[in-house]
């Protein structure tokens, strides 16, 4: 388009010039600097064509002709620059009229057989550059013989037909390129049928002008015109070819550094194959396909034995029926598989190795090999069951350990939660083992352990557990005895007397006769209720009991005991759950003054436990004593007391009301109890004068300096404090002196017999003038009779709580007890 364009731009000039030189010939422009300029820039561009066509030549791009027209533009350019030289006349107009003659002959040469034009085109460039040079020198050293082209100021007929003659081969080279450019489609054929139409057109129409005349200046420009588009587009293609040369050069380099990258992965992958790891690959088919040094090292074949053959080769035919099913639908479904697996060496041993089978898939999903990668584990194998053999087993008595018969004990525990059998632990010590060893020396205490480990291993059966704990003591676990306590304890006692009867037995040592007997203890278990550790303990406990009944004996660790503690475990469990099931109530028991009116009440802690019904505090408070829950359900007391408190400030009833709490030792050592009780009291917005703690003696006196310094600070809060059970442990005057208390509580194991035993009476009346000497508050608890409670008032004690007033008693209950109190009052 663009040039056409131009073509048209430069015919319009042509035309435009013609009709201005018959209107305007005064107008005309007689300029020879300014011509010889515009030939200059011609001859110039022209030139650079020529070079860029040529350079582009080397990479096989450009027109199809390149060499002819190049050397057309080298000797057009060449005669025009020639002719810009020359001042106006005959010479002038000849060099002109010879560079478009030479230059359409150049042209024209592109109608030359190819193979004629091929085997000498490569001179054309500088054979056009040397005719010109001898054309223009002939031509300037004969100039008066050249022909007459300019006559009256008009060209003659030779100048006319070396024009038009060069302007019919222009136009025979356009028609060449045109044929060319249609099986071509190269744009620079294009451009240069344009070029030549261009230039023929300038060269046909110049027939017309004459020197200095428009047309001829329009013929110039048009020259120039059609050059530089040439020179443009040729710059672009060269741009473009630069542009795609950089890229391919870019793809060049990438596809060497790729090619580089696969060379060192598969060097890498090389070295990588030959690793201390066997490798095996195999086809789809599962042969053998390739293997690596380490395979025939560890297999003891070479590469050319199993090379197309079926792994199976090397299998020990000791895996179980069924492994190698299993291994493959898995190495199927999931594309890998690794394990431990036993295969067979060329020389027949047996080994354990460890194997990676990975299937190698096309992009297609299909699997086209399986690697397979392994190692000789044997000697790991060795070393794991050396390590487990020396961290679980007795070097003497290749008997379990302490450690091994724990870890056993343990998951005996477990499985007898589920299958509710009674399991048996047996713990044995051999009397007299030690004089053995002062006597005999210890060559003998060894050989006569090794013996009695026999011995007991021969007394049970294989899946029961014989273990060295110690010097002499073994412990022997024997697993679901039985599901019935009576069964279980029936079967026990049997094989302990069987093992007891066989440890009896004289031992030979090296030709001396020796004589031992065992001290064995016996505790049954069935669940997890209790730790291995208190059943070692119970087991233990029973051989003591053995050996103090005078040795050789048998003894249970004492059923009823061990009732107990499993009660105690299965409460322990129940506890637990308690408080986030929402199973605990406060109670309150009334305290009320010598004219009998209520001063408040103790906050008494209920369990309703939905199987056992309502659980005694003594029962569960030492439980929950001996672990943390004591913390959790003190804290509730205290805050469901704090409620209370707050509920009756409300009512004029309830309004001057205590609450008496009871605080274990383990809560009142909290660094952080204070602070907890000032918190609650915040938080419930209650008076704490009508909140009392009931400290017992050993909370008191189990760290005094703390605690004196916690009471302080509780009586700084403004906190009432009571201590509870006065009398019942060592409370020291000293320290009672010392402790910022606003009263004691007189127990009630010394009011229950008060009015009978002279001693209780005479503790009553001490404690009494006790408190009255520290000015403390007294209160009596467990008052029953009438009779306890008019000697409490005849010797001054000033409070009163007991079931003759009023029992611990849920929150309704005990409100309108207060009211019928309120009302009798
Ligand atoms: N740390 C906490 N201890 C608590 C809490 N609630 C209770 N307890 C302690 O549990 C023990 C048993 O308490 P309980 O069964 O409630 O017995 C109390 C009264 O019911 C009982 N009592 C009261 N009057 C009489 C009577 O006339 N006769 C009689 N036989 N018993 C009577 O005495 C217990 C009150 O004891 P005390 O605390 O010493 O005033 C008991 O040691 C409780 O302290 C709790 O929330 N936290």
């Amino acid at each position: 388009m663009l040039m056409a364009a131009v073509f048209a731009l430069g015919l319009l000039i042509q035309v435009f010039s013609m009709v201005l030189d018959g209107y305007g010939s005064h107008l005309v422009m007689q300029n020879l600097a300014f011509h010889g300029a515009i030939e200059m820039a011609g001859a110039v561009i022209a030139a650079m064509v020529a070079y860029l066509l040529l350079r582009l030549n080397t990479i096989g791009k450009g027109s199809s002709f390149n060499y002819p027209i190049a050397a057309a533009l080298l000797a057009m350019g060449g005669l025009d620059s020639l002719h810009a030289l020359m001042s106006s006349g005959d010479l002038f107009v000849w060099l002109h009229s010879l560079a478009t003659g030479v230059g359409g002959l150049l042209f024209a040469l592109i109608w030359l057989p190819p193979h004629v034009l091929q085997a000498k085109q490569h001179h054309a460039p500088l054979g056009a550059i040397l005719l010109a040079i001898v054309l223009g020198a002939l031509s300037i050293l004969f100039s008066e013989q050249i022909p007459h082209m300019l006559e009256a100021g008009r060209f003659t007929t030779t100048a006319v037909t070396l024009n038009i003659g060069g302007g019919l081969l222009l136009l025979a080279a356009a028609a060449k390129l045109l044929q060319t450019y249609r099986v071509s489609a190269k744009p620079e054929d294009l451009l240069f049928l344009f070029q030549c139409i261009i230039l023929s057109v300038a060269a046909l129409t110049f027939a017309y002008s004459s020197v200095w005349d428009w047309p001829w200046w329009g013929w110039h420009v048009q020259r120039l015109a059609g050059y530089s588009l040439a020179l443009w587009l040729i710059v672009q293609t060269a741009k473009k070819i630069e542009l795609q040369t950089r890229m391919s050069n870019r793809r060049l380099q990438q596809q060497i550094e790729e090619r580089k990258r696969v060379e060192s992965q598969l060097r890498i992958a090389a070295i990588a194959f030959e690793t201390h790891e066997a490798i095996m690959i195999t086809d789809a088919n599962a042969d053998i396909i390739r293997v690596n040094h380490a395979f025939e090292v560890i297999t003891g074949y070479s590469a050319e034995e199993v090379l197309g053959k079926n792994p199976r080769i090397l299998s020990s035919g000791q895996e179980e029926a069924g492994f190698y099913a299993q291994m493959w639908k898995h190495l199927l479904e999931n594309g890998s598989w690794s394990g431990e697996i036993l295969d067979k060496r060329k020389n027949g041993q047996i080994y354990p190795k460890w194997l990676t089978i990975t299937a190698v898939k096309n992009r297609d999903g299909e699997t086209t090999e399986f690697v397979a990668i392994f190692s000789d584990i044997t000697r790991r194998k060795q070393a794991e069951e050396e390590i487990f053999s020396l961290a679980f087993y007795d070097a003497l008595t290749k008997l379990p350990n302490r450690r091994f018969l724990l870890e056993r004990l343990q998951q005996s525990l477990v499985a007898s939660s589920r299958n509710h059998h009674y399991g048996a632990l047996l713990f044995l010590d051999m009397d007299r083992f030690k004089i053995l060893n002062d006597t005999l020396g210890h060559d003998h205490g060894d050989l006569f352990l090794i013996e009695v480990a026999k011995r007991m291993q021969h007394s049970v059966r294989d899946m029961d557990t014989v273990a060295r704990i110690g010097g002499d003591e073994f412990v022997i676990l024997i697993e679901e005895i039985a599901p019935d306590s009576h069964d279980a304890l029936q079967k026990a006692a049997m094989i302990a007397e069987k093992i007891r009867l066989a440890l009896a037995r004289p031992y030979h040592l090296n030709d001396k006769e020796y004589r031992s007997s065992p001290s064995i203890g016996v505790c049954l278990y069935r669940g997890e209720q209790e730790s291995v550790d208190d059943l070692l303990k119970h087991a233990d406990m029973a051989m003591y009991q053995a050996k103090e009944s005078g040795r050789n004996a048998v003894r249970f660790f004492d059923p009823a005991m061990q009732l107990a503690v499993e009660n105690r475990a299965a409460l322990e469990a129940e506890l637990r759950h308690a408080l986030p099931n929402g199973q605990f109530q406060l109670y309150y028991q009334v305290q009320l003054d010598s004219q009998l009116r209520a001063l408040g009440a103790e906050a008494l802690i209920r369990w309703a436990q939905p199987q056992r019904g309502m659980v005694s505090p003594a029962q569960f408070i030492p439980i929950a004593e001996d672990s943390s829950l004591i913390l959790e359900i003190g804290n509730w007391v205290l805050e469901t007391a704090c409620k209370q408190l707050a509920a009756w400030s409300t009512r004029e009833l309830t309004r001057d009301l205590s609450l008496a709490i009871n605080v274990s030792a383990q809560q009142f050592k909290r660094q952080d109890f204070v602070q907890n009780v000032s918190a609650m009291v915040e938080r419930y917005q209650i008076s704490p004068s009508r909140l009392k703690l009931e400290l017992t003696e050993s909370v008191v006196l189990s760290d005094v300096s703390d605690v004196i310094g916690k009471m302080h600070a509780l009586k700084a809060v403004g906190i009432n404090l009571s201590l509870d059970d006065f009398g019942t442990g060592y409370s020291s005057l000293s320290y009672l002196k010392q402790l910022p208390l606003d009263q004691i509580k007189i127990d009630q194991s010394f009011v229950r017999d008060i009015t009978s035993n002279i001693d209780d009476a005479t503790m009553v009346q001490t404690i009494i003038s006790l408190a009255n000497h520290f000015n403390l508050n007294v209160i009596a608890e467990g008052v029953e009779t009438e009779e306890q409670l008019h000697f409490l008032k005849q010797n001054g004690c000033m409070a009163y709580q007991g079931y003759l007033l009023g029992r611990p008693m849920p929150i309704d209950e005990f409100e309108t007890s207060l009211q019928q109190l309120a009302a009798a009052n």
